[in-house]
């Protein structure tokens, strides 16, 4: 007979010195070991409602897999099922769903509608459920999943911190950087951990070009008050790529109040952008200096070693053996950002596949990114030498494509669009474009410029030779 007691208590016991705390008592505490099906080698174990159960499936069935494997000396499945006295019944899921603020951002003013009795755990696990879906928040971006290193090291600490005491700690929580280095997966996370405690949190992401769109319902149909009711009443308000609010000025206007009356008592905002407040273009002035109140923290693009452990980490996510020289030849290949290196991936694992290839190699790589190693020829992009030149001047990378033109932003910028025009195969209207839609001739100016200051300056010849090894690796 099994000791399903002594054996969950070590099963969490170990659990402990791998995870966190307060992922312990959000993911782990909460599920119960049901039976141990010795003829299957199933492990049945039960969570407390639908969130926790699909979480802890996606996020912790391998390493309880693996504990049980080891405890009861084979191969054992970990089957997870809905607490018995928490299963739903349809009559209360269908009321849970009605009785919650609809979907829409707008609330489409029905009249209240009367919540029949039902058992108080199964309002809560489809309450539970209904909130998730209200907000609008994809499970698969986690906290777990989130790689981490240098370049995003401090965005990572600063949204737990944020995940941990919402609306004290850092209020906005403002995060920059370029495309697909993780600003939204990182403001999903926060999400996902917070409405995982149950406490009802009220969460809610929204893209800032459905923030927009929302205003302008709300005006087609005068429905501000509700509007306003809404946003105002959240929680935890997730806004994502908010340089899409440029020149709407009374999408603008509504997010002012909406800030000021959460930050008022004391409901956490975290906004993502490209760029860092100061920079963003269009934006009322009163708003970037709100933006500018909490913290403000950069995503920089990825390091070598981080690209590496991002493709280990995904390939085994998706059930793909990638040895470790493969994934350093896709990450040295691939320097811009995470979801190129997703792609890359996804790419050699489709080519694989289809060629009955069991191993991934090198030379499965090669063939399979033909297309993508062309492109980033000589695999140097315009955005790496952006990474680069700014690392070596200590200045943001959001300074490359920025407006402002001090003198020790002026310079790297056009040591850069030098580099860029040496060192890729772009023209100067493209260059222009990936410095913040500069004009070709301010490109052609910078070139010129740097090529005869080269001539003359060892100091600034020598700065160039260094940046030219870097980048050519
Ligand atoms: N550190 C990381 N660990 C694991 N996955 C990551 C990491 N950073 C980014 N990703 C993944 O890369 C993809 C792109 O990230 P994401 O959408 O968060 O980028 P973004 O910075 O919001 O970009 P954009 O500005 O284009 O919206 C996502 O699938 C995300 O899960």
């Amino acid at each position: 007979m099994v000791d399903m007691n002594e054996f969950w208590q070590t099963c969490i016991h170990r659990l402990e010195q791998e995870l966190p705390p307060q992922q312990i008592s959000a993911w782990i505490r909460p599920l119960v070991p049901l039976a141990f099906d010795e003829a299957q080698a199933v492990l049945r174990v039960s969570a407390p409602n639908r969130f926790k159960l699909d979480w802890v499936r996606k996020n912790f069935s391998h390493q309880i897999e693996n504990l049980a494997s080891e405890w009861f000396k084979r191969p054992v499945q970990v089957s997870f099922e809905l607490a018995a006295s928490s299963r739903p019944a349809p009559v209360a899921r269908a009321a849970a769903a009605v009785a919650t603020p609809t979907n829409n951002v707008v609330p489409q003013g029905q009249a209240p509608v009367q919540v029949p009795a039902m058992p108080s755990t199964a309002v809560n696990a489809a309450t539970a459920e209904a909130a998730h879906d209200r907000s609008r928040l994809n499970t698969d971006l986690t906290f777990e999943n989130f790689v981490t290193g240098k370049a995003n090291q401090l965005a990572r600490a600063a949204a737990l911190q944020v995940a941990e005491n919402p609306g004290v700690s850092y209020n906005p929580l403002f995060l920059y950087g370029g495309v697909g280095l993780g600003k939204t997966h990182l403001i999903h996370a926060i999400g996902n951990a917070l409405l995982a405690n149950g406490n009802g949190t009220r969460v809610r992401y929204v893209h800032a070009d459905q923030y927009v769109s929302d205003v302008v319902k709300a005006y087609q149909r005068k429905a501000f008050d509700e509007f306003k009711r809404y946003y105002h009443s959240l929680d935890l308000l997730l806004i994502d790529d908010i340089q899409f609010f440029a020149g709407k000025n009374r999408t603008q206007e509504e997010f002012f109040y909406a800030f000021e009356a959460m930050v008022a008592q004391r409901k956490q905002i975290i906004i993502t952008s490209d760029t860092y407040p100061k920079e963003l273009a269009n934006i009322d002035s009163r708003l970037i200096s709100r933006f500018d109140s909490g913290l403000t923290v950069a995503i920089e693009p990825p390091e070598l070693e981080m690209r590496v452990a991002i493709l280990l980490r995904k390939a085994e996510t998706e059930g793909v053996t990638m040895p470790e020289e493969v994934a350093f030849f896709i990450a040295k290949h691939l320097r811009s950002n995470v979801r190129e290196l997703e792609g890359a991936l996804r790419k050699v694992s489709a080519y694989a596949r289809f060629h009955g290839r069991e191993v991934l190699t090198v030379e499965v790589c090669k063939d399979a990114l033909k297309d993508l190693l062309s492109v980033s020829n000589g695999q140097i992009t315009v955005e790496n030498i952006q990474k680069t030149v700014a690392d070596f001047y200590k200045i943001k990378v959001a300074d490359m494509y920025s407006k402002r033109r001090p003198a020790n932003i002026a310079l790297p910028r056009q040591v850069a669009m030098y580099l860029a025009k040496e060192l890729t195969q772009k023209s100067l209207p493209e260059i222009g474009d990936l410095f913040g839609g500069r004009d070709h001739t301010t490109v052609l100016h910078a070139v010129r410029k740097i090529s005869d200051a080269r001539s003359k300056q060892t100091e600034l010849n020598h700065a160039l030779h260094v940046l030219e090894q870097t980048l050519k690796g």
